[in-house]
């Protein structure tokens, strides 16, 4: 790495880059080892002019993650210390890669100048601090961001709830954005509600961490732990810190918060104000996910369903890259925590119907609101930065862009189909919208320039005409400039020296250089009265003069006098912006929103999808239903997709049989992912689809497709399949794909046939239940609820072919061998397999499991007794209808509901 030659400073006198050893704990090294010590879980980049430095155990885990150089600077109690070190304006570029590796960076600042230090005498140590820790869950610059992701950290508390068990609390900061949510859940559900919020980070008390139970639940998330110290969760101190940080008096005004969710709103709070260290970003108030039901998605569904990503983690083939056709980043992120958290209202899920349905007839208004979006920036994000001091100028002028298309807008659709009064869901965000602040939007373009830098400290944003104060500086400045660029011309005349030139360095200010030939006459009397000689290179002399040192003196009080101004400036203007933090995050949603709706309306148009109706029976019906991302890709391939019916209306459980490849899994996911798209208010890749609200939905998929996740037990398949049959309820619709394959046929058998017993006789859910043991398909004879269907497989002349058709029946067959032969295995071991398939045909048919099935008594499942007698069930049982007076059945009554609540 190129570093330019730098003065010693810090009182390091003697110390050198090439490693020279100075003597023990310099200054300097103390200082960094005492700065260290406060910041031990970070990497520390230790501020030394232009670089960040990082050394010891530090510097050998940068050097290896960055792939730079490790060096040596002078020792340390008789040791070398290890060093390395990254320039100031790439850091983004090296910090990037340090997050994505999970590493945290604490960023130490000299917070004087060295001139300063020196004052204090020869070794003193520049002063330094830590200014901010950077996290994965704390960034706030665009070039660490992911533009269509949240970049949220989740913060943890436990409480002893009443019934004696625990309580959660978690709270969801996004510093980039001023997303502040909390929640709260008992153990069980915790992991689902938190995977939802895709943190990149989850903050938690220390002894918390050590646990290992909630560490492996926590995994569920893949995201690093930060334990925080005792310190930070005092009970009594949470509902304070609050109250801090939102100046407020009370906490009244963010509606009814839990214990739970206050001590992990304060434990958010108290790591925002640790990461920041005394900025306070701009965050909207807390507010409770308890208030609006959704849809329960656990980890495992999630992952499964591939909705963010795919199994094997990439984006590219997940649900939301396939159909999200946002046209912003803000958009993209709303898109996603939409599709994240479908609701379980009819009423609310009618109502983004609505506005989608309104997008998707209004094809005008629907481009020329993207068209529109498009130029729209990301308002939030710049209002993060600007309220943590790290804005710039153009951060100002996205904002008065933002102000100007959200007034655009507003006006465009209300004149655009007019015919179409917009729904409420759009028109209260076109409300929002028209209220975007004109005077303020104006005040901003007329005080900037119209390209202005990223960088603050570039200058010569703020425009010419503004600041008279600024103006005349910069006036003084140029003008000296001119005056500097005249004097080459005399000075070149005085010393008759043609070549001469006025140059400009830091070193020496403006100068005066002269080939060395010609050098000597200027050292000699009567020139050397007005040049003074300052430098000899080897080819070249350097002089300064009176006049210019002058100058240069202006130029420079000039200068920084027009830099206070800008930045006074700047700061002014950023004022006028943050004050207006509420109404401006109001239309950076309403632009998130629209863009999600307009988004949706988009792809239902392209791809032609229907109006689910979503009521609150327990239907399901589709006809016609295609899986959106598979679809995508055959089409992308030239190849049409097969639709398919399923219809599950009233606790149905549809086996799922045929041939590997045949298309099950495809089916059985494509209907859960039509339910998740109804219930988050959007149109859905059908012909028709009617469904009944569902309130949780499981996918599971047998332990050997999981493989990918590097979860390959099949004890993780039976923990998720637990999981299932004792949560789910009439209301659920339930995904399982193969489970029970991952052990021994008989085991593997045994369990999927018990499993699909207890679907039908406790959970009573909607459900589909894809296996290759067709024996199974036996229970439907027995079981009213148990539906077959099959894959459709054509077979010509030994050549088969895979319709990809659900047809009601059951698979006699798997080809298995068949999909080995297309995949290339060798032809011996296919007609070994041939062989072997044969003989074991053989012997089911004079043992055929199929029989035991028809043998076995019906329902030797019971539906698990309770353990306690239920007080309710007693008190039911000891009632006599017949022998009550009306005005004792309804004193009965009351009792009863009471009893209910215990
Ligand atoms: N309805 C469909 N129309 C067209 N092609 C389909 C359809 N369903 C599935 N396919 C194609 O068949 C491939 C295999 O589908 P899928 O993985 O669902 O089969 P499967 O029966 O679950 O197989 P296995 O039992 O081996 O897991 C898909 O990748 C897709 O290309």
């Amino acid at each position: 790495m190129d570093r330019p030659a730098k003065c010693p400073q810090d009182g390091e006198a003697g110390a050198s880059r090439d490693g020279a050893s100075v003597k023990t704990a310099t200054p300097m090294i103390s200082q960094y080892v005492e700065i260290k010590a406060a910041n031990p879980d970070s990497l520390l980049f230790y501020r030394m002019g232009d670089f960040y430095e990082l050394f010891f155990e530090d510097a050998a885990v940068a050097a290896r993650a960055l792939g730079i150089m490790l060096t040596k600077r002078g020792k340390h109690l008789g040791e070398d210390i290890p060093m390395c070190g990254v320039p100031v304006e790439r850091a983004n570029d090296y910090l990037q890669k340090l997050i994505a590796l999970g590493h945290r960076v604490a960023v130490c600042e000299q917070l004087e100048d060295p001139a300063e230090a020196k004052k204090r005498g020869a070794k003193s140590v520049v002063r330094r601090d830590v200014v901010r820790l950077v996290t994965p869950g704390t960034i706030t610059e665009d070039a660490l961001l992911d533009p269509g992701r949240p970049n949220a950290f989740a913060a943890l508390s436990r409480l002893r709830a009443k019934d004696g068990g625990w309580r959660w609390g978690f709270a969801s900061v996004d510093i980039s954005t001023g997303a502040f949510t909390v929640g709260e859940r008992a153990e069980a559900e915790l992991v689902s509600a938190l995977c939802r919020q895709e943190p990149r980070e989850i903050v938690l008390a220390e002894e918390l961490s050590r646990e290992p139970g909630l560490r492996a639940l926590l995994q569920g998330c893949a995201a690093p732990l930060s334990p925080v110290g005792r310190e930070a969760l005092a009970g009594a101190a949470a509902e304070r810190r609050l109250m801090d940080f939102f100046r407020v008096s009370t906490l009244e005004g963010f509606g009814a918060l839990s214990a739970a969710e206050i001590a992990a709103a304060a434990l958010a709070i108290h790591y925002v104000e640790r990461t920041q260290r005394g900025e306070r970003p701009a965050l909207s108030p807390p507010t409770s996910l308890r208030d609006s039901p959704i849809l329960e998605i656990d980890a495992a569904t999630r992952a499964n369903l591939e909705i963010a990503q795919t199994l094997s983690g990439s984006r590219e083939g997940s649900l939301i890259e396939a159909i999200d056709l946002t046209v912003t980043p803000a958009g993209a992120r709303a898109f996603a925590e939409r599709l994240g958290a479908p609701s379980t209202e009819p009423a609310e899920i009618g109502a983004r119907l609505d506005a989608v349905a309104f997008f998707l007839e209004a094809a005008r208004a629907r481009e020329g609101l993207r068209e529109r979006l498009a130029r729209a920036p990301d308002l939030v994000r710049a209002l993060a930065r600007l309220s943590l001091q790290r804005g710039g100028p153009r951060d100002l002028a996205g904002l008065a862009a933002g102000l100007c298309v959200a007034r655009e807008i507003a006006a465009f659709l209300s004149s655009a189909d007019a015919t179409l009064p917009p729904p409420p869901h759009v028109a209260r965000e076109l409300a929002a919208l028209a209220a975007a602040d004109a005077a303020l939007e104006r005040r901003l373009k007329e005080s900037l320039v119209p390209e202005p830098p990223a960088d603050r400290r570039a200058g010569g944003f703020i425009a010419q005409g503004v600041d008279a104060e600024l103006d005349e500086a910069r006036g003084l400045r140029d003008e000296s400039r001119r005056v500097v660029a005249g004097f080459q011309s005399q000075y070149a005349e005085a010393a008759g020296v043609r070549q001469l030139k006025v140059k400009h360095n830091n070193f020496l200010g403006f100068f005066v250089e002269v080939p060395q030939a010609q050098g000597e006459r200027l050292l000699k009397a009567p020139l050397d009265q007005l040049f003074t000689h300052r430098q000899t290179m080897a080819d070249a002399m350097r002089f300064t003069t009176r006049e210019l040192v002058e100058l240069d003196q202006k130029i420079a009080q000039a200068s920084d006098r027009a830099q206070a101004r800008e930045e006074a400036l700047f700061a002014a203007l950023s004022e006028e912006v943050l004050a207006q933090t509420a109404e401006i995050r109001r239309i950076a949603q309403a632009f998130a929103t629209l863009d999600g709706i307009a988004a949706l309306a988009e792809i239902a148009a392209r791809r032609d999808w229907v109006r689910p109706t979503v009521d609150a029976s327990l239907d399901f019906e589709i006809e016609g239903g295609r899986h959106p991302v598979v679809e995508a890709a055959l089409k992308a391939n030239g190849k049409l997709f097969a639709p398919n019916d399923c219809a599950l209306s009233g606790g149905k459980i549809a086996v799922v049989t045929g041939p590997n490849m045949a298309g099950k899994s495809t089916f059985l996911r494509q209907n859960a992912l039509i339910a998740l798209l109804a219930q988050a208010g959007s149109y859905v890749p059908a012909e028709k689809a009617r469904i009944g609200v569902v309130d949780r939905l499981f996918s599971r998929v047998g332990a050997s497709d999981d493989l990918a996740r590097g979860r390959s037990t099949f004890m993780v398949e039976m923990v998720e399949t637990a999981a299932i049959l004792n949560s789910a309820g009439p209301r659920a619709l339930v995904i399982l794909d193969e489970i029970g394959r991952g052990t021994a046929t008989f085991d593997g058998l045994s369990i999927a046939w018990a499993t699909i017993e207890h679907l039908c006789a406790t959970n009573r859910s909607r459900a589909l239940f894809a296996t290759h043991f067709h024996e199974l398909t036996r229970l439907a004879k027995r079981l009213p609820s148990l539906v077959n269907l099959t894959m459709k497989v054509s077979e010509r002349s030994g050549e088969i072919v895979f319709l990809h058709e659900v047809v009601p029946g059951a698979a006699d067959r798997s080809y298995g061998v068949h999909v080995a032969e297309l995949a290339g295995l060798p032809k011996s071991v296919v007609s070994r397999a041939h062989e072997i398939l044969s003989e074991l045909e053989a012997q089911d048919r004079r043992a055929p499991i199929e029989k035991m099935i028809d043998d076995l008594p019906l329902f030797s499942h019971r539906p698990p007794t309770p353990e306690r007698k239920d007080p309710l069930r007693l008190a039911l049982a000891a009632i006599e209808p017949d022998t009550l007076t009306p005005r004792e059945a309804l004193t009965l009554l009351y009792e009863l509901k009471d009893k209910a609540k215990l």
